[in-house]
């Protein structure tokens, strides 16, 4: 086992088992011979095969045991109501059809059908009951989307996984299974598109060459519902065709990009949009020529509008000088903007104010343009939470920020209820997430980070669905159903996020990592050019204390919260714990809810993160009598490395602070392995370069 095949597994389902699926799919009847109709019965043909170890047959008719995939084009009178299911949807239900059992999966479309399919598969993976099924389903979130960062090189931004799973050199040639595999993993999970190429996007990605390998890649996810986007770099017309500029009200700019959009769609007829990074880390933008984003995204909008596209424009500014707050800046360039973009315009804005911390406290922009349609953006790949190595499932992180409740309309007004459009009536809704997908052979660079794939996915379909019913499912799909191993697997899943923000950046820190690499510790780093590239910019520790005061005494970026929100952050009292530090500077000797210290709680911390590590290898310990081989030494090694680093971010932090405020470690706790030194002269064993 080598993880290629993911919760895709099919593995035998043993003999009682075995029969039970079976008896539930002894035919595929269909009538549709769409490219979609036939990858769906081509999946269940292979799963139920390698399942059971029988094929079942396929047939037009629906006959006794058989699994009737059924659309209203294909099949005249199905026996369920397919309202509300939409484009995407499903429902599954278990029937008498003519005095057979039969499980229809019906559906409006093929898409909803492949979507039913492996709905049913998960039930038959997982152990469910096949029986008295009676299933609706239909995405909540228009827009489901990876981003992937990968270069047109082959290399991947903060990818972790090796080289890019795009082969540009051999496209649009040569196409390989593993594309077809890899729409096969996404729509199992009901993602809908994939933006190819890095934000930080390079103008060739945007000629003619890569267009047509972007194409073949887009014909190969057609049939599985996921259409493709490009990142585009705003200076793309001077760049590739000599113009003098890239200023958006200039009509030679508008006309070069409405020129290239229908290039586009010529190839890609139906080509998703554009997603864009402008005028962020270097990146060139509208604001290079006094316009605004709107005055950017509106002008790309016009050039998708008539062939039904989009545009993602990024939230994640910060290009000119923000003395004060790095936190405030997405908010205020972007909510006076509120109500000035092209209706085919998203705002893409990442989960939190900074960057794909451990834990952020949920961005302040959700919430605060109530006219315009955020899509969210989460990051899949681990950049700041252990990268490979490290086992820490983001389900947690995801539905952390989804649940947040805003209060732009008052209480209940969840982010999730933001991004699916309900709460401002919005049409257009979506959400990405940051591919943490290369050409390893797990894909992901080490198995357990498939599951944040997975739970990306499962909760861009349902934001409903909790973080431990997935890993669940992930679980018992990746290795096995046997309780014996789901419970403490699931368990060990659902405590390993707070152990990374307690090893790493407890109590709010953020930001402590080397610059670069982003894996290991390095609070000490002040001497950068740029105040907001310096953990100590986010920690602010002195002699006294530590902590960002985001109130009304600090940066008051407090106040770009709805007012509900702001006046219990402005009281360290009414912060959550989790997020005091961020919005509070506060001396070393403040009482936590605990009793403790700041000081003693936020070494417990630390303590308590490592221990949960070791307590992850002792579980893994006792399941390999439960694990193949390959997949347990994988996580064996993994845990041992990060059980290592751990202490390492546990006692470099531990060092530093110490060496600003002078204090005892609490007692029982344990000294740090080396002093101060020993750390700020080495880096992580493990961090790749910077790319
Ligand atoms: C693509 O660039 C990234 C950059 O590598 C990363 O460190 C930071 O998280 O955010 C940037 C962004 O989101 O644009």
């Amino acid at each position: 086992e080598d993880g290629y095949d993911l919760w895709l597994r099919y593995a035998p389902a043993g003999q009682a088992r075995g029969t039970d699926i079976s008896a539930h799919a002894r035919a595929i009847s269909a009538q549709g011979d769409s490219a979609t109709m036939a990858s769906a019965k081509q999946e269940l043909q292979r799963a139920v095969t390698s399942m059971t170890g029988h094929a079942p047959a396929l047939t037009t008719e629906p006959t006794a045991g058989s699994l009737w995939l059924a659309t209203p084009g294909s099949a005249p009178a199905i026996p369920v109501s397919l309202k509300g299911l939409g484009a995407e949807g499903y429902a599954i239900r278990s029937i008498d059809h003519a005095g057979q059992p039969i499980t229809l999966i019906a559906a409006n479309s093929d898409i909803g059908i492949l979507h039913g399919i492996f709905h049913w598969l998960r039930l038959a993976q997982t152990g469910a009951s096949l029986d008295g099924l009676d299933i609706r389903s239909a995405p909540r979130i228009g827009l489901r989307l990876l981003n992937h960062w990968d270069n047109l090189d082959g290399t991947v931004e903060r990818g972790y996984a090796g080289q890019s799973i795009w082969d540009w050199w051999r496209l649009p040639d040569y196409k390989g299974p593993r594309y077809t595999d890899y729409a096969r993993a996404n729509a199992s999970i009901g993602i809908n598109g994939t933006v190819l190429n890095n934000v930080n996007a390079k103008a060739e990605s945007l000629s003619a060459p890569y267009i047509a390998k972007a194409a073949a890649l887009a014909d190969i996810f057609r049939p599985y519902g996921i259409k493709v986007y490009l990142s585009v770099k705003w200076t793309a017309p001077m760049e590739l065709d000599g113009l003098k500029t890239a200023d958006p009200l200039d009509p030679k700019v508008a006309a070069w990009w409405k020129a290239k959009t229908d290039e586009i769609y010529r190839a890609i007829p139906d080509f998703g949009g554009f997603l864009v990074k402008a005028n962020s880390e270097g990146q060139p933008g509208p604001q290079d020529y006094q316009r605004t984003h709107a005055d950017g995204a509106n002008m790309l909008a016009a050039a998708v509008k008539l062939h039904g596209g989009i545009v993602m424009w990024r939230a994640f500014v910060y290009a000119h000088d923000n003395p004060d707050d790095r936190a405030k800046q997405a908010y205020d360039d972007f909510k006076p903007l509120d109500g000035k973009f092209a209706d085919n315009v998203m705002v893409q804005v990442k989960n939190g104010a900074i960057d794909f911390q451990p834990r952020e406290p949920f961005h302040p922009l959700f919430g605060a343009m109530t006219k315009t349609p955020l899509m969210m953006e989460f990051q899949i790949t681990k950049e700041y939470l252990g990268q490979s190595t490290h086992l820490t499932y983001l389900g947690p992180l995801f539905k952390e920020t989804l649940d947040a409740d805003t209060y732009a309309k008052g209480k209940g007004s969840t982010i999730a209820k933001i991004i699916d459009g309900s709460l401002d009536g919005h049409r257009l809704t979506g959400i990405a997430g940051v591919a943490n997908i290369g050409i390893d052979r797990d894909w992901s660079g080490s198995i357990f980070n498939q599951a944040d794939w997975y739970a990306f996915g499962r909760l861009a379909w349902n934001p409903d669905l909790s973080a431990e019913a997935i890993a669940r499912e992930w679980t018992a799909m990746t290795f096995s159903p046997d309780p014996r191993l789901i419970d403490p697997v699931v368990a060990m899943m659902m405590g390993s996020r707070e152990a990374a923000v307690d090893y790493m950046t407890p109590l709010g820190l953020a930001h402590l990592m080397a610059t670069g690499h982003h894996y290991g510790p390095a609070p000490w780093v002040s001497e950068l050019a740029r105040p907001e590239w310096n953990p100590v910019y986010y920690h602010k520790a002195d002699a006294d204390g530590i902590g960002f005061d985001r109130t009304k005494s600090g940066s008051n970026a407090i106040s770009q919260y709805a007012p509900a929100i702001a006046r219990r952050l402005a009281d360290p009292a009414t912060t959550p714990e989790s997020e005091l530090l961020w919005f509070h500077h506060l001396p070393w000797d403040y009482r936590l809810k605990s009793g403790e210290t700041l000081w003693d709680g936020l070494v417990h911390r630390y303590d308590r993160g490592v221990a949960y590590v070791a307590g992850m290898q002792r579980t893994w310990e006792s399941l390999r009598p439960l694990v193949d081989p390959e997949r347990f030494a994988q996580t064996e090694a993994f845990l041992a490395i990060q059980h290592r680093e751990a202490q390492w971010w546990r006692d470099a932090s531990i060092a530093y602070f110490q060496s600003i405020n002078h204090l005892p470690l609490p007692e029982g706790a344990q000294a740090p392995a080396h002093d101060l030194n020993w750390y700020k002269a080495r880096s992580f064993p493990y961090a790749p370069g910077h790319n």
